[in-house]
């Protein structure tokens, strides 16, 4: 089922085009990386999908009703992303407090409970908080809301491992237990690879691909070992990048894998979905 259905939606800044006539749909229920370089235009769509700003042309619809100025269809939406919309001199508690008086779908005990898990510190003001911190709070925000739309714009820029995987563990089990719509759009694809299901790339206002993981891990596969023997069997594939260290190399190749002799030192795993990227959105240059 369409959830979001996004059609013929184009927005041009002077001379940039930063939509061009885009239409796809987010389908209800799954988990999708919103994929694209810098400036490729996803915060555009993300934030005409939030309503805050508007499209040239083209329209959203959101369960079938039109998005654009429409209350009823943005109290289904919650769009956490970098944009600072809170007021820096409040407590972290008192910020729970404000919020949850706007969003009937806010549970504060839940977003106390995630601020401990985080070690976020309510008692301080939005302000004194790290970068890192600051974006912890937004996360917080975001996964005590229960709507059936949940965008995160770049959610884990800032933050240290740990709370990487904290992250998406905690989104991972919301996702399982309500099986709401939710879109991460970053440029960083390996890091929610394990956690996505579906991927939408975009690049330069254009969708590019949307596919499911599974099928994009089936475009190709990576070979490695020693460099010279990685060299001779790649002579005739597809290659799309490589990495070395010393003399043992890895190269990521398109397309299926053939059989190696039992003598080979080589050995197979999965493509690398960066690399993918990478070269799907290469042309044109940086
Ligand atoms: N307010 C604005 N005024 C002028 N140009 C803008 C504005 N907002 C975005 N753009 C331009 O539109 C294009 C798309 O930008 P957008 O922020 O949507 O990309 P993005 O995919 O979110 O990038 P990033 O990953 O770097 O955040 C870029 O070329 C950007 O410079």
């Amino acid at each position: 089922m369409n959830a979001i259905q996004i059609k013929n939606v184009s927005k041009q800044y002077k001379d940039v085009m930063a939509l061009d006539d885009v239409s796809f749909s987010f389908e209800y229920g799954k988990i999708y990386g919103f994929l694209g370089r810098n400036g490729a235009g996803k915060s555009t769509l993300i934030n005409i999908i939030a309503n805050r700003i508007f499209a040239d042309s083209g329209e959203i619809l959101i369960d079938n009703d039109l998005a654009k100025e429409n209350m009823n269809v943005h109290e289904k939406i919650f769009c956490m992303s970098e944009v600072d919309l809170y007021d820096t001199s409040l407590k972290i508690k008192d910020h729970f407090k404000w919020i949850e008086k706007f969003y009937n779908s806010f549970n504060k005990e839940k977003a106390f409970e995630i601020a401990e898990k985080f070690n976020l510190d309510t008692n301080k003001r939005f302000k004194a908080l790290s970068k890192g911190y600051q974006s912890i709070f937004k996360l917080t925000v975001a996964l005590a809301i229960d709507v059936p739309y949940v965008i995160f714009d770049e959610p884990v820029l800032g933050l240290d491992a740990n709370h990487r995987e904290l992250f998406y563990n905690l989104l991972l089990k919301d996702y399982e237990e309500s099986e709401n719509t939710i879109i991460i759009a970053t440029h960083l694809i390996e890091e929610v690879a394990n956690i996505i299901e579906e991927v939408v790339l975009i690049d330069k206002g254009k969708v590019l691909l949307q596919s499911n993981v599974d099928s994009l891990l089936e475009m190709g596969y990576s070979v490695s070992g020693p460099a010279s023997e990685v060299d001779a069997y790649c002579i005739d594939k597809n290659v799309i990048g490589d990495d070395e260290l010393g003399n043992l190399k890895i190269a990521y190749i398109i397309g299926k894998k053939t059989q190696l002799s039992k003598e080979s030192h080589l050995s197979f795993a999965n493509m690398n979905l960066q690399k993918l990227f990478v070269k799907l959105t290469e042309k044109g240059g940086n």
